[in-house]
């Protein structure tokens, strides 16, 4: 059943909203799961300081709501979810899996997130110097994405709109399945290295054409028959990103159909760029 994703500053009221869906839905007769980031036990400001920690975080909240899913119940994933590029893994998880979800964005501000934070009970406060690294790192959400769709954006003092909620996850379809979230079995040892390679051709394909070519136009890599849409000119910096990423997920949920990386990759960049 369906994956609700939480998204917001730390500590703008995701839990209390999460709580407040979960309570809801239960009374509808669902079972609910919150997965949550005490899931490895671990200091949040000794995992926020920490990008392996915190990679190590985000890869067992994510496994979480793997084990989770299933076909009767509602998984809410209560974390910051700040990064475009793991929301989009998310999306992908649910495509696999073939089941709707949605995403809340508690749209508080970094000031009163900061002064509801200052009012916890001290071993549940960020430190400032985290709370502050995290609004500055935070990836907001777009509807336009559409691993980001549908999305509510909730202000402190909003009501939850409930009735949207349980129609957006209950009453739409789950997206289709495509080449990059269908999953074959890994048999090739030759993957990681086939994955390195096409991921940097298409990279080098893409810096090499965009020094004749201005934003709007599509540009042909090798491998692919999918073109990359270039809305603007992307630096070295963001591509190795956006790369990194796509490889990460993929060593995750490796695709033995090597020929198709190219276009893959390709995809995920289409789908990332804007
Ligand atoms: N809508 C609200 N109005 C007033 N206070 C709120 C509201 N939502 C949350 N708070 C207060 O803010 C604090 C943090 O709330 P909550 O735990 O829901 O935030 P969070 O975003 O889940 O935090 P974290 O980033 O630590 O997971 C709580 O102490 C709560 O009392």
């Amino acid at each position: 059943m369906p994956l609700v994703v939480m998204c917001g500053f730390p500590c703008s009221g995701k839990s209390h909203r999460a709580l407040e869906l979960k309570e809801h839905l239960e009374q509808k007769g669902r079972n609910v799961y919150i997965v949550e980031d005490h899931v490895l036990g671990v200091d949040r400001n000794s995992v926020y300081t920490d990008s392996r920690k915190e990679k190590d975080l985000r890869g067992a909240l994510r496994a979480e709501v793997e084990r989770k899913l299933n076909k009767d119940d509602v998984v809410i994933l209560d974390s910051l979810n700040y990064i475009k590029g793991y929301r989009y893994e998310l999306f992908c998880l649910i495509k696999h899996a073939q089941t709707p979800h949605c995403l809340i964005h508690c749209l508080t501000s970094p000031d009163i997130s900061s002064s509801w934070n200052q009012d916890r009970l001290q071993d549940d406060q960020y430190t400032q110097a985290v709370f502050d690294a995290l609004v500055q790192r935070f990836e907001a959400p777009d509807s336009r994405n559409r691993w980001d769709s549908p999305l509510f954006t909730i202000q402190k003092d909003d009501v939850l709109p409930l009735d949207q909620i349980s129609n957006a996850i209950f009453h739409r379809k789950a997206p289709p399945p495509n080449q990059s979230t269908q999953t074959q079995p890994l048999s090739s040892a030759n993957f990681l290295h086939e994955l390195d390679k096409v991921t940097q051709e298409v990279v080098t394909a893409i810096l090499s054409a965009q020094k004749t070519s201005v934003p709007g136009d599509v540009i042909m890599v090798p491998g692919a028959t999918e073109k990359v849409q270039l809305p603007r000119i992307l630096n070295m910096s963001e591509l190795r990103r956006l790369r990194q990423q796509f490889i990460s997920y993929t060593k995750l949920h490796p695709n033995e159909n090597i020929s198709q990386l190219a276009n893959m990759f390709v995809q995920y960049l289409n789908q990332s760029i804007r």
